[in-house]
């Protein structure tokens, strides 16, 4: 079992998985993006033509669903079997179905155990988990919980200069459908007691990968 676990939560494109990745290179630690099981869930959903608003056939199809990550940073990698998806769970048309599926309380079971075995399995220092319910459900008890914000004009402005090829009004759009229906299910807005808030909305990267490793280290100390 590793010994720190860092626990990292916040809205689409509020930079958990780049900000998470960055610190947990910087201290030796394993990374771990809890979003990546939900998009290769759904990425299987769809190879399936299984309809990802039928939460019955959804959960039908998890004990086929085999699903591996990589938590080194410098290595991160996504399977589902032998087909590696880690590219393809970015792609609109998953992002655009994740929040059907991410809303069905039985995958989030499912997948929630699957993050506690990875934490417990790690053999690194500490591991920087991210995603939307980490600092309330996976790992509540956590060394380090942070919520990491931006306002909604910093994580649009962000995401479309990533999405060059999508108009600012369409990426704009896909992030608030998304935030408004995975708000339903969690969370992850308003920091939970004992959750330190970080807001990037005026910090740069590198200075909002030093505002995390701030709190790391404090809560390391305490
Ligand atoms: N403080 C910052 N200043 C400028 N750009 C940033 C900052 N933090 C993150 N970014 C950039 O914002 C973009 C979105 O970040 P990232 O993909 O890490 O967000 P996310 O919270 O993981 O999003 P999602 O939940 O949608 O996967 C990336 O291009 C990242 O490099
Ligand atoms: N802990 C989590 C993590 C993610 N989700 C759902 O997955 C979607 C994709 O997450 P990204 O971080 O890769 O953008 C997200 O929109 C949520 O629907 C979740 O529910 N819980």
């Amino acid at each position: 079992m590793t010994e720190t676990v860092v626990a990292v939560d916040g809205p689409a494109g509020s930079g958990k998985s780049s900000v998470s990745k960055a610190a947990a290179k910087r201290l030796g630690f394993d990374y771990l993006d809890t979003g990546a099981a939900y998009r290769a869930l759904s990425w299987y959903v769809l190879d399936g033509n299984i309809d990802s608003t039928d939460a019955a056939a959804v959960v039908a199809s998890l004990p086929g669903f085999r699903y591996t990550i990589g938590t080194d940073p410098f290595g991160y990698h996504v399977r589902v079997g032998e087909t590696d998806v880690t590219d393809s769970i970015r792609e609109p048309r998953v992002t655009a179905v994740v929040s059907n599926i991410a809303r069905v309380p039985e995958v989030r079971s499912h997948v929630t155990g699957i993050f506690r075995d990875i934490i417990r399995d790690s053999v690194a220092p500490g591991i920087v988990v991210e995603g939307r319910d980490i600092t309330t459900v996976v790992a509540p008890d956590a060394t380090a919980r942070i919520l990491l914000t931006a306002s909604e004009e910093a994580r649009m402005s962000r995401r479309s200069a990533e999405l060059a090829s999508e108009s600012a009004s369409e990426v704009a759009s896909a992030l608030q459908k998304r935030d408004r229906a995975d708000s339903r299910v969690v969370d992850f807005m308003t920091a939970a007691a004992g959750v330190t808030t970080v807001d990037s909305t005026t910090l740069n990267f590198d200075e909002t990968v030093d505002a995390v490793l701030d709190v790391i280290r404090t809560s390391q100390k305490t």
